[in-house]
Protein backbone atom coordinates (compact mmCIF):
# COMPACT_ATOMS: atom_id res chain seq x y z
CA UNK A 1 0.00 0.00 0.00
CA UNK A 2 1.34 3.15 -0.89
CA UNK A 3 0.25 5.55 2.02
CA UNK A 4 -0.90 9.32 1.36
CA UNK A 5 1.31 11.82 2.90
CA UNK A 6 -0.34 13.94 5.74
CA UNK A 7 2.13 17.12 4.34
CA UNK A 8 2.08 19.31 7.36
CA UNK A 9 4.73 21.92 6.14
CA UNK A 10 2.18 22.73 3.17
CA UNK A 11 -0.92 22.95 5.67
CA UNK A 12 1.15 24.87 8.29
CA UNK A 13 1.58 27.48 4.88
CA UNK A 14 -2.12 27.50 4.16
CA UNK A 15 -2.70 28.15 8.02
CA UNK A 16 0.08 30.86 8.17
CA UNK A 17 -1.51 32.49 4.55
CA UNK A 18 -4.78 32.44 6.58
CA UNK A 19 -3.39 34.25 10.08
CA UNK A 20 -1.38 36.75 8.29
CA UNK A 21 -5.19 37.78 6.96
CA UNK A 22 -6.45 37.94 10.68
CA UNK A 23 -2.97 39.56 11.62
CA UNK A 24 -3.51 42.64 9.48
CA UNK A 25 -7.32 43.55 10.11
CA UNK A 26 -5.73 43.16 13.91
CA UNK A 27 -3.18 45.88 13.01
CA UNK A 28 -5.53 47.71 11.76
CA UNK A 29 -7.57 48.23 14.70
CA UNK A 30 -4.47 48.88 16.97
CA UNK A 31 -3.77 45.56 18.56
CA UNK A 32 -0.32 43.97 17.27
CA UNK A 33 -0.14 40.38 18.23
CA UNK A 34 3.53 39.74 20.16
CA UNK A 35 4.93 36.32 20.75
CA UNK A 36 7.84 36.29 23.23
CA UNK A 37 10.23 33.15 23.89
CA UNK A 38 12.07 32.55 26.60
CA UNK A 39 15.16 30.21 25.62
CA UNK A 40 17.54 28.75 28.52
CA UNK A 41 20.50 26.94 27.67
CA UNK A 42 22.30 26.04 24.32
CA UNK A 43 20.29 22.54 23.41
CA UNK A 44 20.59 22.66 19.34
CA UNK A 45 17.11 21.30 18.74
CA UNK A 46 15.68 24.16 21.23
CA UNK A 47 17.33 26.93 19.59
CA UNK A 48 16.45 25.77 15.97
CA UNK A 49 12.91 25.50 16.84
CA UNK A 50 12.74 29.05 18.83
CA UNK A 51 14.26 30.47 15.48
CA UNK A 52 11.69 29.08 13.59
CA UNK A 53 9.14 30.18 15.46
CA UNK A 54 10.65 33.80 15.09
CA UNK A 55 11.11 33.32 11.50
CA UNK A 56 7.24 32.41 11.48
CA UNK A 57 5.97 35.71 13.44
CA UNK A 58 7.85 37.31 11.00
CA UNK A 59 5.81 35.78 8.57
CA UNK A 60 2.53 36.66 9.57
CA UNK A 61 2.97 40.13 10.57
CA UNK A 62 3.12 39.03 14.39
CA UNK A 63 6.15 40.89 16.81
CA UNK A 64 8.39 38.88 18.12
CA UNK A 65 10.20 38.77 21.39
CA UNK A 66 13.12 36.98 22.11
CA UNK A 67 14.41 36.46 25.61
CA UNK A 68 17.55 33.68 25.64
CA UNK A 69 19.15 33.01 29.11
CA UNK A 70 22.67 30.79 29.72
CA UNK A 71 21.91 27.53 30.82
CA UNK A 72 23.23 28.43 34.08
CA UNK A 73 20.57 30.88 34.80
CA UNK A 74 19.08 30.38 38.10
CA UNK A 75 15.48 30.52 38.89
CA UNK A 76 15.78 34.05 39.93
CA UNK A 77 17.05 34.56 36.34
CA UNK A 78 14.15 32.97 35.04
CA UNK A 79 11.53 34.09 37.42
CA UNK A 80 12.31 37.64 36.22
CA UNK A 81 11.85 37.60 32.50
CA UNK A 82 9.03 35.78 33.04
CA UNK A 83 7.57 38.78 35.06
CA UNK A 84 8.82 41.23 32.60
CA UNK A 85 7.13 39.46 29.68
CA UNK A 86 3.94 38.99 32.31
CA UNK A 87 4.25 43.09 32.11
CA UNK A 88 5.11 44.09 28.94
CA UNK A 89 2.11 45.31 27.02
CA UNK A 90 4.06 44.68 23.59
CA UNK A 91 3.91 40.88 24.38
CA UNK A 92 0.65 39.86 24.16
CA UNK A 93 1.38 35.81 24.42
CA UNK A 94 4.79 34.27 24.82
CA UNK A 95 6.09 30.59 25.56
CA UNK A 96 9.05 28.84 27.89
CA UNK A 97 10.69 26.62 25.78
CA UNK A 98 11.29 23.43 26.90
CA UNK A 99 12.91 21.12 28.04
CA UNK A 100 14.28 23.42 30.36
CA UNK A 101 18.28 22.92 31.84
CA UNK A 102 17.34 20.01 34.84
CA UNK A 103 18.20 22.51 37.71
CA UNK A 104 15.18 24.24 36.90
CA UNK A 105 11.41 23.30 37.81
CA UNK A 106 9.42 23.35 34.59
CA UNK A 107 6.08 23.14 36.60
CA UNK A 108 7.05 25.96 38.73
CA UNK A 109 8.18 27.93 35.83
CA UNK A 110 4.98 27.11 33.28
CA UNK A 111 2.81 28.05 36.28
CA UNK A 112 4.42 31.59 36.79
CA UNK A 113 3.40 32.77 33.11
CA UNK A 114 0.56 35.09 33.03
CA UNK A 115 -2.24 32.17 32.14
CA UNK A 116 -4.44 35.47 29.63
CA UNK A 117 -0.54 35.01 27.78
CA UNK A 118 0.18 31.44 27.65
CA UNK A 119 0.46 31.09 24.00
CA UNK A 120 1.57 27.17 24.59
CA UNK A 121 -1.89 26.40 26.49
CA UNK A 122 0.50 24.77 29.18
CA UNK A 123 -0.04 26.85 32.30
CA UNK A 124 -1.77 24.47 34.62
CA UNK A 125 -5.00 26.41 34.81
CA UNK A 126 -5.21 26.12 30.78
CA UNK A 127 -4.99 22.76 31.33
CA UNK A 128 -7.49 22.30 34.13
CA UNK A 129 -9.57 24.45 31.28
CA UNK A 130 -9.00 21.47 28.90
CA UNK A 131 -9.81 18.87 31.43
CA UNK A 132 -13.25 20.46 32.25
CA UNK A 133 -13.92 21.22 28.52
CA UNK A 134 -13.69 24.72 28.81
CA UNK A 135 -12.61 27.51 25.93
CA UNK A 136 -9.00 28.34 26.60
CA UNK A 137 -5.65 27.92 24.52
CA UNK A 138 -4.54 24.55 23.66
CA UNK A 139 -0.90 22.51 23.62
CA UNK A 140 0.23 23.39 20.06
CA UNK A 141 1.33 19.80 19.15
CA UNK A 142 -2.64 18.05 19.64
CA UNK A 143 -4.23 20.93 18.31
CA UNK A 144 -1.92 20.66 15.51
CA UNK A 145 -2.49 16.89 15.06
CA UNK A 146 -6.19 17.17 15.25
CA UNK A 147 -6.20 20.45 13.14
CA UNK A 148 -4.13 18.11 10.69
CA UNK A 149 -6.76 15.01 10.37
CA UNK A 150 -9.58 17.69 10.13
CA UNK A 151 -7.76 19.27 6.87
CA UNK A 152 -7.15 15.69 5.24
CA UNK A 153 -10.69 14.56 6.10
CA UNK A 154 -9.20 11.49 8.31
CA UNK A 155 -12.69 10.46 10.42
CA UNK A 156 -12.21 11.10 13.96
CA UNK A 157 -15.94 10.41 15.24
CA UNK A 158 -15.87 6.96 16.56
CA UNK A 159 -12.52 6.18 15.36
CA UNK A 160 -10.23 4.24 17.62
CA UNK A 161 -6.72 6.18 18.32
CA UNK A 162 -3.79 4.50 20.11
CA UNK A 163 -1.26 7.77 21.05
CA UNK A 164 2.01 6.08 22.25
CA UNK A 165 4.01 8.66 24.70
CA UNK A 166 2.45 10.04 27.83
CA UNK A 167 4.58 13.84 27.94
CA UNK A 168 2.83 17.14 28.64
CA UNK A 169 3.23 18.61 25.29
CA UNK A 170 1.86 16.03 23.49
CA UNK A 171 0.17 12.39 25.08
CA UNK A 172 -1.39 13.31 27.93
CA UNK A 173 -3.12 16.52 26.27
CA UNK A 174 -4.01 14.97 22.81
CA UNK A 175 -5.86 12.45 24.82
CA UNK A 176 -8.07 14.85 26.28
CA UNK A 177 -8.79 16.77 22.88
CA UNK A 178 -9.71 13.42 21.11
CA UNK A 179 -12.21 12.82 23.54
CA UNK A 180 -14.13 15.60 23.76
CA UNK A 181 -17.73 15.33 21.89
CA UNK A 182 -16.43 17.18 18.96
CA UNK A 183 -13.73 15.01 18.19
CA UNK A 184 -15.82 11.85 19.76
CA UNK A 185 -12.44 9.21 19.76
CA UNK A 186 -11.70 6.67 21.79
CA UNK A 187 -8.18 7.01 22.95
CA UNK A 188 -6.30 4.25 24.01
CA UNK A 189 -3.08 5.98 25.96
CA UNK A 190 0.10 3.49 25.93
CA UNK A 191 3.93 4.39 27.47
CA UNK A 192 6.85 2.81 28.54
CA UNK A 193 4.92 0.97 31.03
CA UNK A 194 2.78 -0.59 28.52
CA UNK A 195 2.60 -4.50 28.87
CA UNK A 196 1.99 -5.37 25.36
CA UNK A 197 2.01 -1.94 23.07
CA UNK A 198 1.01 -3.67 19.62
CA UNK A 199 -1.85 -4.97 21.48
CA UNK A 200 -3.72 -1.79 21.53
CA UNK A 201 -1.58 -0.24 17.93
CA UNK A 202 -2.89 -2.84 16.40
CA UNK A 203 -6.69 -2.28 17.00
CA UNK A 204 -6.36 1.38 16.15
CA UNK A 205 -7.49 2.88 13.23
CA UNK A 206 -5.06 6.02 14.23
CA UNK A 207 -1.64 5.89 15.81
CA UNK A 208 0.52 8.45 16.95
CA UNK A 209 3.82 7.83 17.83
CA UNK A 210 5.49 10.54 20.37
CA UNK A 211 7.07 8.27 22.60
CA UNK A 212 11.06 9.86 21.58
CA UNK A 213 11.80 6.31 21.25
CA UNK A 214 13.66 6.40 17.03
CA UNK A 215 11.91 3.69 15.42
CA UNK A 216 9.69 1.99 18.03
CA UNK A 217 6.45 1.91 15.98
CA UNK A 218 7.83 -1.07 13.51
CA UNK A 219 5.24 -2.55 10.45
CA UNK A 220 3.91 -5.60 13.05
CA UNK A 221 2.43 -2.62 15.42
CA UNK A 222 0.57 -1.01 12.41
CA UNK A 223 -3.14 -2.27 11.40
CA UNK A 224 -3.21 -2.91 7.69
CA UNK A 225 -4.69 0.82 6.23
CA UNK A 226 -3.84 2.56 9.91
CA UNK A 227 -3.40 6.43 9.46
CA UNK A 228 0.16 6.74 10.83
CA UNK A 229 1.44 10.20 12.70
CA UNK A 230 4.88 10.13 13.33
CA UNK A 231 5.54 12.94 16.44
CA UNK A 232 8.78 11.71 18.87
CA UNK A 233 11.81 12.89 17.74
CA UNK A 234 15.19 11.33 19.56
CA UNK A 235 19.03 11.39 18.63
CA UNK A 236 20.46 7.67 17.85
CA UNK A 237 23.63 6.66 18.98
CA UNK A 238 25.23 7.63 15.74
CA UNK A 239 24.02 10.72 16.69
CA UNK A 240 21.21 11.11 13.90
CA UNK A 241 17.59 12.54 14.30
CA UNK A 242 15.31 9.82 14.56
CA UNK A 243 11.66 9.79 14.29
CA UNK A 244 9.29 7.08 16.22
CA UNK A 245 8.08 5.24 13.38
CA UNK A 246 10.19 2.91 11.13
CA UNK A 247 10.32 2.62 7.66
CA UNK A 248 8.66 -0.39 7.25
CA UNK A 249 5.56 0.72 9.06
CA UNK A 250 4.89 3.23 5.58
CA UNK A 251 3.96 -0.29 4.00
CA UNK A 252 1.13 -0.88 6.02
CA UNK A 253 -0.54 2.59 6.36
CA UNK A 254 -2.51 4.14 3.95
CA UNK A 255 -1.51 8.19 5.48
CA UNK A 256 1.28 8.99 7.29
CA UNK A 257 2.44 12.45 8.92
CA UNK A 258 6.08 12.24 8.05
CA UNK A 259 8.70 13.77 10.70
CA UNK A 260 10.18 15.30 9.56
CA UNK A 261 7.86 17.44 7.58
CA UNK A 262 4.70 16.63 9.31
CA UNK A 263 3.23 17.15 12.86
CA UNK A 264 6.59 19.75 13.62
CA UNK A 265 5.25 22.25 11.21
CA UNK A 266 1.80 22.38 12.46
CA UNK A 267 3.44 22.76 16.30
CA UNK A 268 4.39 26.03 15.59
CA UNK A 269 0.88 26.88 13.01
CA UNK A 270 -0.68 26.29 15.87
CA UNK A 271 1.58 28.26 18.16
CA UNK A 272 0.64 31.75 15.83
CA UNK A 273 -2.89 30.45 16.26
CA UNK A 274 -3.32 30.71 19.57
CA UNK A 275 -1.55 34.17 19.67
CA UNK A 276 -4.00 35.80 17.26
CA UNK A 277 -7.21 33.79 18.93
CA UNK A 278 -5.57 35.87 22.06
CA UNK A 279 -5.21 39.08 20.01
CA UNK A 280 -8.74 38.98 19.10
CA UNK A 281 -10.07 38.18 22.44
CA UNK A 282 -8.30 41.43 23.24
CA UNK A 283 -9.91 43.64 20.49
CA UNK A 284 -13.49 42.44 21.30
CA UNK A 285 -12.81 43.91 24.94
N1 LIG B 1 7.27 25.27 25.03
C1 LIG B 1 7.27 24.18 24.25
N2 LIG B 1 8.34 23.42 24.18
C2 LIG B 1 8.32 22.33 23.38
C3 LIG B 1 7.19 22.03 22.59
C4 LIG B 1 6.06 22.87 22.69
O1 LIG B 1 5.01 22.65 22.05
N3 LIG B 1 6.14 23.95 23.53
N4 LIG B 1 7.24 20.99 21.66
C5 LIG B 1 8.51 20.37 21.34
C6 LIG B 1 9.34 21.07 20.30
N5 LIG B 1 8.67 21.95 19.36
C7 LIG B 1 8.15 23.11 19.81
O2 LIG B 1 8.74 23.84 20.52
C8 LIG B 1 8.80 21.77 17.95
C9 LIG B 1 9.17 20.57 17.41
C10 LIG B 1 9.34 20.44 16.03
C11 LIG B 1 9.14 21.50 15.20
C12 LIG B 1 9.36 21.44 13.72
O3 LIG B 1 8.96 22.33 13.01
N6 LIG B 1 10.02 20.39 13.22
C13 LIG B 1 10.30 20.28 11.81
C14 LIG B 1 11.77 19.95 11.61
C15 LIG B 1 12.60 21.10 12.00
C16 LIG B 1 14.04 20.90 11.68
O4 LIG B 1 14.40 21.06 10.52
O5 LIG B 1 14.79 20.60 12.62
C17 LIG B 1 9.50 19.14 11.20
O6 LIG B 1 9.06 18.26 11.94
O7 LIG B 1 9.36 19.15 9.98
C18 LIG B 1 8.76 22.69 15.73
C19 LIG B 1 8.59 22.83 17.10
C20 LIG B 1 9.37 20.29 22.60
N7 LIG B 1 9.42 21.54 23.28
Amino acid sequence: MTARILDGKATASAIKAELAVRVAALRERGVVPGLGTVLVGDDPGSQSYVKMKHRDCAEVGITSLRVDLPAEASDADVRSALAELNSDPACTGYIVQLPLPRHLDENAMLALIDPDKDADGLHPLNLGRLVLNEPGPLPCTPRGIVELLRRYDVPLAGAEVCVVGRGVTVGRPLGLLLTRRSENSTVTLCHTGTRDLAEHTRRADIVVAAAGVGGLVTADLIREGAVVLDVGVSRGPDGKLAGDVAPSAWEKASAIAPNPGGVGPMTRAMLLSNVVDRAEALARR
